[in-house]
């Protein structure tokens, strides 16, 4: 579990949770400051009801160290929870999750409507308007933003923040798992942070490498020379588990869009934090 740094107050304290296809993404506020992120498994629906007893424990004066130590290993805070029960809002994808999390005792769970998107489809996941508002309300409209997660999507909005659409594509590890699995002869390769591979690879792995990789961003760049086209002035941003690795390719590929490009982990948060302002 991996999280920055945790100051002790409690004053208008919130947590945010967006449950994702591969994992949990977490972030503690404080108002509308952003006090720490990090990223945990899926918990079991047993932990889960466990937060609840966990609380009332706390409130009895037992401390967070005794949970910890006696309630489970999965504990999924990097903090002591004091007081509990902190308010929850929750983004979700997964919808079974989503379920399981109705337990926690004072949940919010976003929806499309919350999210002041003009010209928004109903299918549209909960985490591109997110993370779109979030983006543009902080950069500014025209906004694209690509989230390169388990799924690699595009989601853009005009200046008059209506949802111009997008695209949605298997990511990165998706792409080469997929190469392994369906495949008699192909290994089963993981995401890895390498240089870029030779282009006419000359054995297995870089050559699934290379095909992933430099499609990927040519896909990429032609998604974003498109936006320029329709919105010249247009900003564009990227989050997600694979971001830091794209940007880099992007840096040595094309510099001149990695040099307009706005690489941001939060956006979603930063959507949730503008949405739990405005009600
Ligand atoms: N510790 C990690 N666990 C899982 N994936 C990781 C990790 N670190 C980096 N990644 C990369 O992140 C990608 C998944 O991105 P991310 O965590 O944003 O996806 P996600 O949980 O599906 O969230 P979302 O649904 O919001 O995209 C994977 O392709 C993987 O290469
Ligand atoms: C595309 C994903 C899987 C990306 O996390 C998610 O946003 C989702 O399930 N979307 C629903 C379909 C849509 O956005 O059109
Ligand atoms: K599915």
């Amino acid at each position: 579990m991996k999280s920055q740094h945790y100051s002790e107050q409690t004053e208008g304290t919130w947590l945010a949770l967006e449950i994702g296809n591969s994992r949990l993404h977490w972030a503690l506020f404080h108002g509308k400051s952003l006090n720490c992120t990090w990223d945990t498994e899926y918990l079991p629906e047993s932990v889960i009801q466990q937060l609840g007893d966990w609380g009332a424990e706390e409130q009895r004066g037992r401390g967070a160290e005794e949970q910890r130590s006696r309630g489970s290993s999965i504990y999924p805070f990097p903090f002591p929870l004091s007081p509990f029960p902190f308010p929850l809002l929750l983004a979700s994808v997964v919808p079974q999750q989503t379920a399981i999390w109705q337990s926690y005792p004072n949940v919010r769970v976003i929806t499309l409507e919350d999210i002041p998107l003009n010209n928004i489809y109903p299918t549209l996941g909960i985490d591109r308007a997110l993370a779109l508002w979030g983006a543009g309300m902080s950069w500014g409209f025209p906004m694209l933003v690509i989230d390169a997660g388990t799924a690699l999507t595009f989601t853009a909005a005009d200046g008059d923040k209506n949802l111009v659409g997008g695209a949605i594509l298997p990511g990165m590890g998706l792409q080469l798992a997929s190469l392994g699995q369906k495949t008699g002869q192909l290994p089963q390769l993981e995401v890895e942070e390498i240089q870029l591979p030779p282009r006419f690879a000359l054995n297995t792995p870089q050559a699934m490498q290379s095909g992933v990789i430099y499609t990927l961003l040519a896909g990429i760049k032609d998604f974003i020379d498109e936006w320029w086209r329709l919105f010249p002035d247009g900003k564009v941003a990227m989050k997600g588990g694979d971001r830091n690795l794209l940007l880099s390719y992007l840096q040595e590929l094309y510099p001149a869009i990695a040099s307009r490009l706005i690489v941001e982990p939060n956006l979603i948060f930063w959507g949730m934090q503008k949405i739990s302002m405005s009600r």
